[in-house]
């Protein structure tokens, strides 16, 4: 039973999630699943991607080990997804990260190492899916995890032009793919309370992170799943080339308003006084 939508939504549809074994990857895997989707969840780790498909109670769920950076094993990958089910109607790349380090002092090879997972590997999946699946099939769709705010990542450079990089990429194939059917877009989280999200970065970073937001709390993954579930359903069939924010509004503003420097002697938000008429 899904909290969000009706019973059956996704029957019959084949979805793979990268990055299934944790955070909105698993949740995303147990939401699809729980609308009827079978699901088959990539990462390079086996134990949490067993964990996941554990989670999902009606067994829909397929754990296969897969690094996104690796050609070879993208094909492998997706051309057993297709032996095994016969078609591919969701991909949702969701697998990422990146570092959080000053510019200059991101390496060569650092700096290379976050734009080939997230996006040398997005591009590695969406093409053998839509290659292989999607173009002879008729159609699918492709759903990209991203990152707010778009006015660029302090701290995460790399990870800020991949992300980018990304979204363009979205807009780009949903043109020049609308002749196959394929429906593509991007989903540009703010912050989510994730374990990795706690847990790797540095106290500051994560204590401060609330704050930094208009609505003052952070994201959920349920937040990010249902989104996806949306796009996966007839609601989503329209909708293409997009990129949708959930982020609290980070991407508009820094904070609460009105910040503490603008609030009048009373304690509310500073008014103009208003000028008697004629002047
Ligand atoms: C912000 C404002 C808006 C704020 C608002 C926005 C906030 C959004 C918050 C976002 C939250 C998230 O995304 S939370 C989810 C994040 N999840 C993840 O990051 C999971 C996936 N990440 C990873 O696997 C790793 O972090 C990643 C480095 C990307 C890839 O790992 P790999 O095992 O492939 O690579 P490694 O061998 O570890 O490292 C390869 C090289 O990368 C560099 N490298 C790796 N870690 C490094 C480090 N800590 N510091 C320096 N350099 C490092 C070195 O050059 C390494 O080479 P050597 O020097 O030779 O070792
Ligand atoms: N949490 C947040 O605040 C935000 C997160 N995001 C993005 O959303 C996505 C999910 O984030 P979140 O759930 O927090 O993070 P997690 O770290 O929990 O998820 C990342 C997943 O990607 C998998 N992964 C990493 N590298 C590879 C690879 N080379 N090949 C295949 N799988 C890989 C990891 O599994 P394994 O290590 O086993 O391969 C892991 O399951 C990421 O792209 C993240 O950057 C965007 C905005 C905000």
């Amino acid at each position: 039973m899904n909290e969000i939508f009706r019973d059956g939504l996704l029957d019959g549809q084949v979805a793979i999630v990268t990055g299934g074994g944790s955070g909105i990857g698993r949740v995303t895997a147990i939401e699809l699943a729980s609308l009827g989707a079978h699901v088959v969840v990539f990462g390079r780790r086996e134990e949490p991607l067993t964990e996941t498909c554990a989670l999902v109670p009606s067994g829909r769920c397929e754990a296969v080990v897969c690094d996104i950076r690796e050609e070879d094993e993208v094909d492998a990958a997706v051309d057993g997804v297709l032996a095994r089910h016969g078609r591919i109607d969701l991909l949702v790349n969701n697998a990422g990260g990146q570092f959080l380090t000053p510019a200059e002092l991101i390496t060569p090879k650092g700096f290379r190492t976050v734009i080939r997972l997230n996006l040398e590997g997005t591009w590695l999946m969406t093409h053998a899916v839509a290659t292989k699946a999607m173009i002879p099939g008729g159609g699918g769709k492709v759903v990209s995890i991203t990152m707010t705010p778009h006015t660029g990542l302090p701290g995460m450079t790399h990870s800020s032009a991949s992300r980018a990089g990304i979204e363009s990429l979205m807009k780009t194939l949903s043109i020049e793919w609308a002749r196959f059917d394929i429906r593509l877009n991007a989903i540009a989280p703010g912050i989510v309370g994730t374990d990795t999200f706690l847990t790797k970065y540095p106290s500051q970073f994560v204590e401060g992170a609330a704050e930094t937001v208009p609505l003052q709390r952070l994201g959920t993954p349920e937040q990010i799943a249902w989104m996806v579930c949306q796009l996966a359903s007839p609601a989503g069939d329209y909708t293409t080339g997009s990129v949708i924010t959930i982020d609290g509004a980070r991407d508009n503003h820094i904070g609460a308003w009105p910040p503490e420097r603008e609030l009048g002697p009373d304690g509310k938000p500073a008014q103009e006084v208003r000028r008697p008429r004629g002047r």
